[in-house]
């Protein structure tokens, strides 16, 4: 079963062999992103190995924790899709290079086959997902800050970053729990497989190329900026959303 749930989300993030070359390069020497992954790396290392992350690491995950996580993450996920939506038009408009549209949209499809994971996961643990669902602060702040990005005024360079920061985070710290040694639950293995998989990663790496190549064209110091700001609101937020599923009462 897992099996199949793990080439379903590799056919899906996987591109040509061409668009996986691109992302490979934007590993290969350090860039702008990198550069601040170090810089910020208390933030960085705070919203990949979050205590909750840990948590399902090491087994000791409490199950209305995951329960929580799941019924937001599903709300979150839907608002991201009016996201990836306006980053396809920034795309379209503002990229030299169309290849970027593509990538993106199979970002889109992907995220058509999660919110259908989501109701099956759901299912699954006895989480409803209808309007009794009701968003938490930190992910009110979370899709409101989502929507700030989608306004025609923001650039496609600092939108991109945004969406690879908000793919990465959840890629290495899923991915934290697949490692050999950990002791992830066997029946949280498929949440950890959807955004720890390898395509995936390797999804996020031709987000960040993309980032990067933008970076490199750029005469505009100040979106490199911008780009760099909305990396570090993109990482609270996400230190938020874990707080906030873990359960921390002033984080309700
Ligand atoms: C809060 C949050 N951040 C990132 C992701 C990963 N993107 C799409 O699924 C997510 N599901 N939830």
């Amino acid at each position: 079963m897992r099996l199949q749930t793990e080439r379903q989300t590799d056919r899906l993030y996987r591109g040509t062999s061409e668009m996986e070359e691109k992302g490979k390069n934007g590993d290969q020497k350090e860039g702008v992103i990198d550069t601040w992954k170090k810089k910020h790396h208390q933030l960085w290392v705070g919203a990949t190995r979050h205590p909750l992350i840990l948590s399902i690491s090491d087994g000791t995950i409490h199950l209305p924790a995951f329960k929580r996580w799941l019924g937001q993450d599903y709300i979150f996920v839907r608002a991201l899709v009016p996201f990836v939506a306006s980053l396809i038009v920034k795309a379209w408009k503002e990229s030299d290079d169309s290849s970027d549209v593509e990538i993106i949209l199979r970002g889109m499809a992907a995220l058509s086959d999660e919110l259908e994971w989501f109701k099956k996961q759901a299912n699954k643990w006895g989480v409803h997902l209808s309007e009794m669902l009701v968003p938490s602060r930190p992910n009110q702040e979370y899709c409101r800050f989502l929507e700030s990005l989608m306004g025609p005024e923001v650039e496609y360079t600092v939108a991109v970053t945004a969406y690879w920061a908000i793919e990465a985070v959840y890629q290495e710290s899923f991915a934290l729990c697949l490692e050999e040694g950990t002791r992830t639950p066997p029946e949280l293995m498929d949440t950890c497989q959807r955004w720890g998989n390898e395509a995936f990663g390797k999804y996020c790496s031709s987000l960040k190329a993309i980032a990067e190549r933008r970076f490199k064209k750029t005469s505009d110091e100040e979106v490199i900026k911008k780009a760099e700001v909305v990396f570090l609101r993109v990482l609270e937020h996400e230190i938020e959303f874990w707080n906030m599923s873990r359960g921390d009462p002033q984080h309700q």
